[in-house]
């Protein structure tokens, strides 16, 4: 176990988190509970700023809303001086209604809705990350019809493996995501995006994947994508951004080994600084997309134990209150993680047991085989590093209701996401009951 940003262990043997005992957090606002150390959100940010500021580039640090988007998560990135990066409508409504500066967004996604690239218009959305043909024509056909000229990057392919798990890489040739570099398509993208008239083409972005824990793989990507550049730059684009994505790991157990963010920034900016050089272009503005890298490590959530199922020789079985519905990604990629009985911390964990999730699933599993004191009906436990993309892909399953999040900070807290109650989860239903004859129902497809 090894306690981040202002995680202590009080003399009472609890786990403390941003001056607040997650005891008592849990006493106060149930379990499973998500608790945000904000100091240390604010720090990981600051990490960027400050590396960049050394490195003398003109950049922006853009945090990746799909990480964790909530209101407060939102009015927290913009007074850190990050600019956003949303993957939907949905994120894009939270953030605007945060206040986040419009211009101050860029909008992803491999198959925006033509709802959700005109929400982004008439917002005023700084830019779109334009994926595919198809949204090249949508984004510019919905710019003329609404009278506006709209900013675009063009998102690539470079071709890069990264060194990460399969279903989290997305810089390869063989992706949803992106104009593919080798076989010519970002070319073809850029003569096109240079033909439409309500498109200004300002920048390119590559990212390679999430959860990676060396720089080549950024390296390398930004000496491919260079290239296309140079290409976009002779074609007469008016490029003037590289966005190299996010993806930089974390520590979730010992296994990880992440640079300090510091690094992964020199680098990026060395090998940007070198590669447009050697081509004798124009610097552009950097800018990256961190998620995990802000959320994930300020993040941890509490749940209180349950029932246990001790198998002789084969396993032992503790559940808690929560399980893959806050956190899939055992599920999703076998990820691991570290947790503490937060309230007898200061004991030694010295048994070998497997949390289990209260999901009617086998795979429902937060952690296999991992190391506590004994555990006993009612403790809680804090599972460490979940800030990024657990609320993020929270689920309904077994309809059980959306677990609160809290910020913490200085002994204060924040709840910045209601519980949900049961009664939640049902409100969307209706009793089965067919339209009469020319009865319309006030139903359909509108979102916004
Ligand atoms: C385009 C894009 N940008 C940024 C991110 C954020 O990645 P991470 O949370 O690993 O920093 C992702 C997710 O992998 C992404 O797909
Ligand atoms: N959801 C993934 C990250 C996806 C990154 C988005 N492109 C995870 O939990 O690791």
């Amino acid at each position: 176990m090894k306690l981040e940003g202002t995680m202590k262990i009080g003399p009472e043997g609890h786990l403390w988190i941003g001056g607040c005992d997650t005891v008592a957090l849990a006493r106060r606002f149930g379990t499973p509970l998500f608790v945000y150390d904000e100091a240390y959100l604010r720090a990981r940010i600051r990490a960027f700023h400050d590396a960049f500021a050394t490195t003398g580039l003109r950049y922006e640090v853009a945090y990746a809303a799909k990480a964790f988007c909530a209101l407060a998560m939102c009015q927290l990135v913009q007074e850190e001086g990050c600019a956003l990066d949303v993957v939907s409508g949905g994120e894009l409504y939270t953030a605007l209604a945060a206040g986040f500066p419009p211009e101050r967004i860029h909008m992803h996604g491999n198959n925006k809705t033509m709802a959700e690239i005109e929400y982004g218009i008439e917002s005023g959305i700084g830019a779109f990350v334009v994926d595919n043909f198809t949204e090249l024509e949508m984004v510019e056909e919905a710019a003329h019809r609404l009278g506006r000229t709209v900013d675009v990057l063009l998102r690539v392919a470079p071709g890069v493996e990264a060194h990460t798990h399969e279903f989290i890489s997305t810089g390869q040739q063989d992706s949803k995501f992106g104009f593919d570099r080798a076989t010519g398509q970002a070319r073809q993208a850029m003569a096109r995006v240079r033909e439409l008239n309500h498109l200004r083409c300002i920048g390119l972005h590559a990212h390679i994947g999430s959860q990676i824990f060396e720089t080549e793989g950024f390296i390398a990507a930004i000496e491919r994508m260079a290239e296309v550049y140079e290409e976009g730059v002779r074609m007469g684009l008016p490029l003037a951004v590289l966005n190299v994505g996010g993806g930089f790991g974390i520590r979730y157990t010992d296994e990880d080994d992440p640079l300090p963010i510091r690094q992964y920034v020199e680098a990026i900016a060395g090998a940007v600084k070198s590669a447009f050089t050697a081509r004798g272009l124009a610097i552009p503005a950097v800018w990256v997309e961190p998620g995990r890298s802000i959320a994930g490590p300020a993040g941890i959530t509490l749940y209180t134990v349950g029932t246990q199922k001790v198998i002789p020789g084969v396993r032992n079985y503790v559940a808690v209150d929560g399980g893959m519905t806050d956190n899939p990604r055992y599920a999703l990629y076998g990820a691991k993680y570290e947790a503490v009985l937060a309230n007898r911390a200061h004991e030694a964990a010295d048994e070998v047991w497997t949390v289990a999730g209260k999901c009617c699933e086998s795979g429902d599993i937060l952690i296999r085989d991992a190391r506590l004191a004994p555990p006993r009906p009612g403790d809680i436990l804090a599972v460490f590093g979940t800030g990024a993309y657990n609320y993020a892909m929270i689920s309904h399953y077994n309809r059980i209701p959306h677990a609160a999040v809290v910020f913490v900070r200085d002994g204060k807290t924040a709840l910045v996401v209601e519980r949900e109650t049961w009664a939640d989860v049902a409100r969307f239903d209706r009793p089965l009951r067919y339209e009469a004859e020319g009865e319309t129902a006030a139903v359909g497809g509108a979102i916004r």
